[in-house]
């Protein structure tokens, strides 16, 4: 631990970077990576998430293979739904699929608290990988209240999250206890996590940029900030992402975060103007570009590390997930170029 705690992530996410800006990738475990594809064969994703030998090996193998300055815990933002007994699935190609959609009060009895004993295969492997990687900091994570109420919502993924927007507007005392219960349950898997080792959290907010700067503040953040602002006791870094989220960087920051995940429209150095003195941003190539020819793709890595250094702190990353089909020598060339500017 205390070689991951004078990482660079760390030392960038308290704002005290040092050479280089520290680079991982959200979703960096996965389908971009034959070891991985090898490895899920035949196991279905939530069984893979439950099985600590299996989150242990996945996670390893990016920080192996490109040598990323920090490794994300391989799990997914339904995990803690799941093991308190919410009937969900993750079907391939498709995502999260609800089996009775949340969408009375009497809907919300299946989420109650979670106990580390729901998830002691999480605790496990945490213990595990914090041995196995020494000075590379472990990052946790858990999924939003807002963005888990969507898919518990809809029953799945959606584009318009219409039934989110409308159980919001037209019933906001439901809608309350619904995010209330979640930011709980986020809140506590976080903690979970936190007590076995991890040295950063993130939350992931993926769909917020669907709201409206007044929604979010108004239905969403105080949510946000009921998972992430009683963390600060232990004292590691909150980042907190979201797509889309360039109009309220701001009260994404100010729902408790230490580190503001950008996606790739908006410019750091605007972003960090937007969120203010202090501020410590992490993002932003756009995933699609790693799929560009070299030039393109170089180009856009040392404009991001150039508009990185307007802000107290800079940890590269990409503005949303790897792309399944990414070809995974890019992103290893593309750590080597960040590590090599400085
Ligand atoms: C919205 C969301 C989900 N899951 C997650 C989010 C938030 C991040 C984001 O916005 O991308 C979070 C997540 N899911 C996964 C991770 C692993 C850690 C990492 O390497 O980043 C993380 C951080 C593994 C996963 N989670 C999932 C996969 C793919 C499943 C597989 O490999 O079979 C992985 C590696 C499944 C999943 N789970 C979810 C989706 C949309 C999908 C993809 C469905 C598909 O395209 O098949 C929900």
């Amino acid at each position: 631990m205390a070689a991951a705690a004078d990482s660079l992530l760390i030392r960038a996410a308290s704002g005290h970077p040092g050479g280089y800006p520290p680079v991982w990738f959200m979703r960096q475990a996965g389908r971009s990576l034959p070891e991985y594809r090898e490895l899920r064969a035949g196991i279905a994703m939530l069984d893979a998430c439950r099985d600590p030998a299996m989150i242990t090996e996945i996670t390893l193998q990016p920080v192996r293979r490109h040598g990323v300055d920090a490794a994300i815990l391989f799990s997914d933002i339904v995990v803690p739904l799941v093991a308190i007994g919410v009937g969900i699935d993750i079907v391939p190609g498709v995502g999260p699929v609800v089996e009775h959609p949340i969408r009375t009060t009497a809907d919300l009895d299946v989420l109650r608290e979670i106990e580390p004993a729901d998830v002691s295969y999480v605790s496990q492997a945490v213990r595990a990988l914090v041995g196995e990687l020494g000075g590379t900091p472990l990052i946790g994570f858990a999924g939003a209240p807002f963005t888990l109420a969507s898919y518990l919502i809809e029953g799945g993924p959606s584009r318009d999250h219409a039934r989110t927007k409308a159980l919001m507007h037209g019933q906001p005392v439901l809608w309350g206890a619904l995010l209330n219960r979640l930011a709980v349950i986020a809140r506590e898997f976080l903690r979970i996590q936190l007590e076995a080792g991890v040295a950063a959290v993130q939350l992931f907010d993926s769909w917020a940029g669907a709201l409206s700067r007044a929604d979010y503040e108004r239905y969403v953040l105080p949510h946000s900030r009921t998972v992430l602002e009683p963390l600060a006791e232990f004292a590691v870094p909150r980042i907190h992402f979201g797509v889309g989220t360039g109009e309220f960087l701001d009260l994404i920051h100010r729902a408790g975060a230490d580190v503001v995940g950008v996606d790739w429209r908006v410019g750091l150095d605007e972003a960090a103007r937007r969120i203010g003195p202090g501020a410590v941003v992490q993002g932003n190539l756009d995933p699609a570009l790693l799929l560009a020819d070299w030039p393109v793709l170089e180009a856009e890595v040392r404009r991001i590390v150039i508009e990185g250094r307007s802000a107290a702190g800079h940890v590269f990353n990409l503005g949303h997930g790897v792309l399944p089909d990414t070809d995974p020598d890019v992103l290893s060339r593309v750590v080597d170029l960040v590590h090599s500017l400085s």
